[in-house]
């Protein structure tokens, strides 16, 4: 029995196996409207046989977005579009999770196939950007953020508590909070972007604060019964890393204590400067130190995609989930090929029966 293929519950949900849809911006919105596009999106990714899928980055107010395209969740509308995505991935046997966030001094951007840049201050389409301090993350994003006051500080956490309620309402089962990739949260817990002297900055307890206000409001939201989860960044390959991973082990122990239920391992992205060792599960031994650290479950990504490795980090414990992003937009119904790859029995059925009935039926050899 195929570890990868094998059911993994999380407080009362249950995924069909490890294989999880990651969030990944489709830079497709409206006034943060999901439409068509992510509807077929989210339910072709369903029905290609994933346990979960997790639509994208989606801002808890307006600033929070990373372009003017990004979806949001800061009004009823955009929950009731949300609404139909989440019913068309349960229908088609996966779970429907939903990240929230909030890009900080990242916000205000074009998309990335139009510059991957701050758009720039004059142009109508851009907006102020929020950051625990007034200091720019550089490069192709140079925009300096206004520094967060304690009242901004609040309405933000606050924002995230409403988008919690807004999902479970939309019939999400399964919630991110988008603690990583140098937006607002990560921001908060990063020297890179955060020179606060205040109690949200300095020392590991003030950097901490904001995540573990944020993750105990959302907490008093979202049913004990559903999974909350995290992404977050624990290492930002900064030359820094073993005392990042130790300030970052630390506080996923405080979310942990917090009632977050399962850990997205991810990196940082709060410096320009990072020189991260991209290759194939680069990240699935730092996945496996925070499990094994901090007793929660975690899912981790980033070029996992061969058969091989998606169902050694599983079998081997290094994580419960895997998410495969760039090889299921290429191909929906990977994990069908995994099957076939990985030798189960009858792996056309890892698709829906008006599939997975032609693919067996007139079965090539080569199959
Ligand atoms: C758009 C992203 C997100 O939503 O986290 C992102 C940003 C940087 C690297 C990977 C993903």
């Amino acid at each position: 029995m195929s570890a990868l293929f094998s059911p993994f519950q999380l407080k009362d949900v249950t995924l069909r196996n490890r294989i999880a849809v990651p969030p990944m911006c489709q830079y497709s919105a409206s006034d943060g409207l999901a439409n068509d596009w992510h509807l077929a999106h989210y339910t072709g990714l369903a029905r290609g046989g994933a346990g979960l899928v997790i639509v994208e980055a989606t801002a808890v107010s307006p600033e929070g977005r990373i372009t003017p395209a990004c979806l949001g969740l800061w009004n009823d509308a955009q929950g009731a579009e949300l609404a139909r995505i989440a019913a068309a991935i349960k229908a088609a046997g996966a779970v429907p999770g939903i990240q929230i966030g909030h890009a900080g001094r990242k916000a205000s951007a074009n998309r990335p196939w139009e510059g991957d840049d701050h758009i720039p201050a004059g142009d109508a389409r851009a907006w102020d950007t929020l950051s625990p301090s007034a200091s720019a993350f550089g490069a192709n994003l140079p925009r300096v953020p206004k520094e967060m006051t304690l009242a901004d500080i609040a309405r933000v956490t606050g924002d995230f508590a409403t988008a919690a309620r807004r999902a479970r309402e939309a019939g999400f089962e399964w919630l991110e909070l988008h603690f990583a990739h140098g937006y607002l949260a990560q921001s908060f817990f990063s020297a890179h972007a955060n020179q606060r002297t205040d109690g949200y900055g300095g020392e590991h307890a003030g950097r901490a604060r904001f995540l573990l206000e944020t993750l105990a409001a959302v907490r008093g939201e979202w049913p004990e019964n559903l999974p909350l989860t995290a992404r977050f960044g624990v290492i930002e390959y900064d030359g820094r890393d073993e005392e990042t991973l130790a300030d970052s082990i630390q506080l996923v122990r405080e979310f942990r204590a917090g009632g977050l239920d399962l850990l997205n391992v991810s990196v940082n992205f709060c410096t320009p400067a990072a020189q991260v060792p991209w290759g194939p599960a680069f990240l699935a031994p730092i996945a496996a130190r925070v499990k094994r650290e901090t007793d929660l479950p975690v899912a981790s990504s980033w070029g996992i995609e061969r058969a091989s490795d998606a169902e050694r980090v599983v079998a081997e414990g290094q994580m419960d989930l895997v998410m495969i992003g760039r090889a299921l937009l290429a191909n929906p119904h990977y994990p069908y090929a995994l099957a076939k790859k990985l030798g189960m029995a009858r792996p056309s059925w890892v698709l829906p029966a008006p599939y997975a009935h032609w693919l067996e039926r007139y079965r090539l050899e080569a199959d």
